[in-house]
């Protein structure tokens, strides 16, 4: 038996999104968003499944933090729905928007659980995608003006903040591949996206610093790990793509204050390019304090020209597959950590980590044991780089419970805890009580 010791300070807990969890959708002065628009949309989500209701988390917070507090974690990674905050996106702020989320907030506090706050989790107002949306760069004002809401109101309160979660899905998912809300398929509208809301990240993190704020601001983008189908240039070349629009193309120009040469010049070669103007790359660069990396599954990836925007096609290598049908293999998050060095030995937080396991109570009990064994590899995985010394400060496994995974719906579920979505009765599975475990003891053993 092996048994790996965390660091007395790291941070355990779970993750969620607004969208994804809270319902309410017409409730409390919200206003609608690209999300519900999309999931309204027939034949964008997996059988007409939406957010309206979702895990109903507007009315029923206080039985997740008890939940939450039962599991002992020490933090809880949520996002803000800007529609509620400021329904139209830049005008009225919605008081009742703000005292919904006082009263989350309050209740994580009082429960002793660290509010980890994210600001975008990809709900755009629909009034500002109606004008553009992030193509337009009057979003990134928009922005900022929600963020300072959000700083003035919640500063004493939340001291944890990220800007924008998985800047890959924002921009490309959502505006190449059309798979994500608004659905756009175009490379350029995915480079205006990517490069605007990287602006707007920029101005929030000054004005995070001009308003003296306490607590620390970052960013989380999904990170991609490829590994060579062959030792060919072309294969190498395909997989350094796939890992560099991930990460590079959102960090680079945070941390080296320029975009990534080798992709500028491949959608270069496809005619489009970020809309960079004066000033913007000193703006998105300013300094952060924290990185957090959502990771879920590595990829061997080879040279196809006619395999999409990258040339860079994904190769089943035959490894088990969680129910979503990503392979399972947790050195990938290792080696992307260490990959990450190259940005200096910054602050990491891993604000997503967990495994589609779609198993049903029987008897009152959830058996998703893939998802502990994924859990437990992956966590495994979290204290050998810690090992390395690589800077890892705490760990948010996706998600708190079952919820509307996007495109997918209600069928694929990611949670801890079981939802049933006719009742929305909560049902700790057997992974809740393994990760208890591992948050009360603060080490993990594995056999
Ligand atoms: N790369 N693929 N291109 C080929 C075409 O694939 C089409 C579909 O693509 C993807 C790629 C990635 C995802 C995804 C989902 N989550 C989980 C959420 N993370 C944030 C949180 O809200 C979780 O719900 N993380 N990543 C979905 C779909």
């Amino acid at each position: 038996m092996t048994i790996f010791q965390f660091p007395k300070d790291f941070m355990w807990g779970t993750a969620t999104a607004a969208y994804q969890i809270e319902g309410a959708y017409q409730e409390g002065g919200r206003g609608l968003s690209i999300w519900d628009t999309f999931a309204h949309t027939p034949g964008k989500v997996f059988d007409g499944h939406n957010g309206n209701i979702a895990c109903d988390s507007y009315h029923r917070y206080e039985e997740d933090i008890l939940l939450m507090k039962e599991l002992g974690i020490q933090t809880y990674r949520f996002s803000v729905a800007w529609s509620r905050i400021i329904p139209d996106g830049d005008g009225e702020v919605n008081q009742e928007g703000i005292d919904f989320y006082h009263r989350l907030v309050d209740c994580l506090l009082d429960a002793g659980i660290v509010p980890f706050c994210t600001l975008y989790h990809w709900d755009l107002p629909q009034t500002l995608q109606d004008d553009g949306g992030w193509e337009n760069r009057r979003t990134i004002d928009a922005f900022v003006k929600y963020a300072e809401v959000m700083f003035r109101e919640f500063s004493g309160k939340i001291k944890f903040w990220l800007t924008f979660n998985e800047p890959w899905c924002i921009a490309f998912l959502s505006n190449l591949e059309g798979k994500h809300a608004p659905g756009n398929q175009d490379l350029q509208i995915a480079l205006n996206v990517g490069h605007h809301l990287l602006v707007a990240h920029g101005h929030s993190v000054k004005l995070f610093r001009d308003m003296q704020l306490e607590g620390q601001i970052g960013i989380a983008p999904n990170v991609a790990w490829a590994v060579p189908y062959s030792k060919s240039p072309e294969d190498r070349a395909a997989c350094d793509r796939n890992i560099e629009v991930y990460a590079d193309w959102f960090l680079d120009p945070i941390y080296k204050c320029s975009y990534p040469d080798s992709l500028y010049e491949w959608f270069l070669q496809a005619g489009a390019q970020p809309p960079v103007q004066d000033g913007d790359m000193e703006i998105i660069a300013q300094p952060i304090d924290l990185l957090g990396i959502n990771y879920y599954h590595p990829s061997v990836n080879r040279y196809h020209p006619e395999a999409g925007y990258l040339q860079s096609e994904e190769v089943d290598m035959g490894l088990f597959k969680t129910d979503i049908g990503w392979p399972i293999d947790a050195t990938g998050l290792y080696d992307v950590l260490h990959y990450l060095q190259k940005y200096g030995n910054v602050d990491i937080y891993i604000t997503e980590n967990g495994a589609c396991v779609n198993d049903g109570p029987v008897d009152g009990m959830v058996n998703d044991t893939l998802r502990t064994q994924y859990l437990q590899q992956h966590i495994a995985q979290v204290h050998r780089a810690i090992n390395d010394g690589i800077q890892l400060k705490g760990y948010m496994a996706w998600s708190l419970m079952d919820n509307f995974e996007w495109a997918e719906g209600y069928k694929m579920r990611f949670g801890l805890i079981h939802v049933d979505f006719r009742t929305l009765e909560r049902t700790p599975k057997e992974s809740y009580y393994w990760y208890q475990n591992v948050v009360r003891n603060n080490w993990m053993e594995t056999r």
